[in-house]
């Protein structure tokens, strides 16, 4: 069997091995003469997966993307020829969720301005609204939710409109699936007139896709605004985004927050989970077994973290500074934008870290942001 597979999946060697001949390619590049063979195909979110690529192999037998988005598959010519098709729901939301804290944090600092206080607006509850919504209130932040499509199916949650979040939040995260039809359609959401709108000094954070902002508006809206500060981690026309927006943000990053090395394990994972079961072969590898032990073996706490002190336990793990900084020196490069992203070091999540303190009650929410062994 031929598993064409993207050269950028980690770990497709100890999980797929043994279910046939694995070929890496580029996964942006690839063409349909390269998949004409191929019996399963695993892609990641740069490959667009359609008729032009898929229509001269007739053996296909599965095609999965280790990403959550699926925009970038055509959905519709799958099912009508019948090919099985998984994605990886929620396999990075934690890789988001905490990305999207740690730039709040480091936003924070950068600005004398605490976090602590500060009331975050998520604009999409899924897995990754949910995600960055669970480490704010592990932190004591207050969040407002908003998710028309969640509310009208009855979840739980309380949401706000849109509108509430742009007057009343400080902070706005953006969390949606990129839809260009329809009532609830996401591209260019954030247009001139509702970032014009945003309220004085806020931060707007954008971890999800990049036209769910009209980047060239928001090039034309932050020059005359000073008072907004922006973290970006995609972009409007990747993997060349506009020039003249990566200064005006304060974090930039090539799409990399949903880069944990957990995150994309569990994104092969679930693809070999799914292969294996449409090929009805028993999945007997398993995913802690492919995670390596963190560097840092624990941090023993002295006392409860500060704001300051959390932030410094957080860039243990992660310090955007440092993929900030190559990002800026690097996005004009030829390729730089695919290049940082195929050489990034991946990050590990705060539950790689273990944290030993005596006072247990004290630091219960360090737990609840993730990070493991606190108190023990
Ligand atoms: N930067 C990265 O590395 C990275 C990583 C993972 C996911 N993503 C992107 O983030 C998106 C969201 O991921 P997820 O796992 O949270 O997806 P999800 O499907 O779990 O959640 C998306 C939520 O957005 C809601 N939604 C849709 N349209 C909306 C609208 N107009 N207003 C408010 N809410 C709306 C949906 O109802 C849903 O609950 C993905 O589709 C993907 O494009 C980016
Ligand atoms: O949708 C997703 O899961 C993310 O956007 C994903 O992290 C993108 O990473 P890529 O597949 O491009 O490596």
């Amino acid at each position: 069997m031929k598993i064409l597979v993207d050269e950028n999946m980690p770990y497709v060697e100890p999980l797929f091995g043994d279910l046939g001949d694995i070929i890496p390619v580029n996964g942006r590049t690839l063409t349909a003469a390269q998949v004409r063979e191929a019996d399963v195909l695993l892609v990641r979110s740069v490959t667009k997966v359609n008729a032009e690529l898929l229509s001269g192999n007739n053996k296909l037998k599965f095609v999965g993307s280790a990403t959550i988005g699926t925009d970038h598959v055509d959905l519709t010519y799958l099912a009508e020829r019948n090919i099985p098709f998984s994605n990886a729901p929620g396999c990075n939301a934690t890789a988001v969720g905490e990305f999207a804290f740690i730039a709040m944090l480091e936003l924070a600092q950068r600005f004398n301005s605490p976090l602590k206080g500060k009331v975050v607006g998520i604009v999409g509850a899924g897995n990754t609204g949910t995600a960055t919504a669970k480490c704010l209130q592990a932190y004591g932040i207050k969040v407002l939710l908003n998710d028309p499509i969640k509310a009208a199916e009855g979840d739980p949650r309380s949401f706000v409109s849109l509108d509430t979040i742009m007057a009343q939040a400080d902070i706005i995260s953006l969390h949606v699936p990129i839809t260009r039809t329809g009532e609830h359609k996401t591209k260019h959401l954030f247009d001139e007139a509702r970032l014009k709108a945003l309220k004085p000094n806020t931060w707007l954070v954008n971890c999800c896709r990049g036209d769910v902002i009209d980047n060239q508006a928001l090039i034309k809206v932050k020059r005359q605004r000073d008072d907004l500060k922006l973290v970006l981690d995609v972009w409007e026309g990747e993997p060349t985004p506009m020039p003249e927006l990566v200064p005006l943000a304060e974090f930039a990053t090539p799409h990399i927050a949903g880069y944990s090395l957990e995150g994309k394990a569990r994104g092969t994972f679930m693809l070999y989970q799914n292969l294996c079961q449409l090929l009805n072969v028993a999945a007997d590898k398993s995913l802690l077994d492919l995670l390596p032990s963190f560097n840092i073996k624990a941090v023993e706490l002295a006392a409860a973290p500060n704001e300051k002190a959390l932030l410094q336990l957080a860039r243990f793990v992660y310090d955007l500074r440092d993929d900030d900084k190559m990002f800026r020196n690097t996005f004009l490069n030829e390729n730089g934008f695919d290049t940082m992203r195929k050489n990034h070091q991946h990050r590990r999540e705060f539950s790689a870290l273990a944290l030993a303190y005596d006072g247990q009650s004290e630091v219960d929410w360090l737990s609840n942001l993730g990070f493991s062994g606190v108190g023990q």
